[in-house]
């Protein structure tokens, strides 16, 4: 899967339509967070997921870390991928695969100042059961480990990118301003961005939207990626 892109944090159906429409592949949804700060309903995912699937990809964000939970969450809300962000173990990773061996898995990829070796052995034991990594910025001022709207050390991830049986998305602080840079230094197979993308009401802006989507896609194509279908 190359050439893939994600737009996170999705607040209602209007936002979705409007991520849908300018392109996106996949649209992320925020749930099950540990400070239960999400921007929608369970009910609400839901019913937007089932309205912009099959054309495009609804995945579930979370902090989930128990295999039964993750899995009959996923089918409760009819997702067939999830992005864990919290400290799963390989164990529980295995256990997830066992459970729903149809569900696609992403496995976050904290990126800290000097943890490069710690990632390594995450992608190791876990790479069995993970279908795609995400490198995601740690904020030390506030402890958040996603959605900081800050980048990382892009070479730490493309020192992921090249060690990963997996493919890699790569997230944290991207938008239309920098993702191509980020897709030719990086090569990762996917992108995705969250606050990046907002206005100043914490909305989706279309045109930021717009030119992330465009400037990904001419990233992907310099760098050989192809169009996900
Ligand atoms: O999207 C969220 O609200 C979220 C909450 C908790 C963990 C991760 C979350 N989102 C992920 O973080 C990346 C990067 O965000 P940003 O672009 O730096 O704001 C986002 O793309 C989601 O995958």
């Amino acid at each position: 899967m190359q050439g893939l892109i994600q737009v996170a944090g999705v607040i209602d159906q209007a936002e979705a339509d409007l991520i849908v429409e300018e392109g996106a592949d996949w649209l992320g949804f925020a749930l099950r967070l540990p400070a239960k700060n999400e921007d929608l309903s369970e009910a609400e995912a839901k019913a937007i997921v089932s309205r912009i699937q099959p054309e495009c990809k609804g995945v579930i964000i979370t902090y989930l870390t128990e295999a039964d939970e993750t899995a009959a969450f996923c089918a409760e809300l009819g997702v067939g991928a999830i992005q864990m962000h919290g400290d799963i173990t390989p164990a529980e990773l295995r256990r997830l695969r066992r459970i729903a061996p149809d569900l696609y898995v992403l496995k976050s990829l904290v990126v800290k100042t000097d943890n490069i070796t710690e990632l390594a052995g995450i992608v190791e034991d876990s790479a069995e059961w993970v279908d795609m990594f995400i490198t995601d910025t740690y904020n030390p001022a506030t402890g958040a480990k996603g959605a900081t709207g800050l980048v990382h050390d892009w070479d730490v991830s493309a020192e992921l990118v090249r060690i990963s049986p997996r493919p890699l998305m790569l997230a944290g602080g991207l938008g239309p301003d920098n993702v191509a840079e980020a897709i030719e230094k990086v090569r990762p197979a996917a992108v995705d961005a969250h606050t990046g993308l907002e206005n100043a009401t914490g909305r989706k802006d279309r045109l930021k939207v717009r030119t992330f989507v465009a400037e990904a896609r001419r990233a992907f194509n310099r760098i050989g990626a192809g169009v996900p279908r």
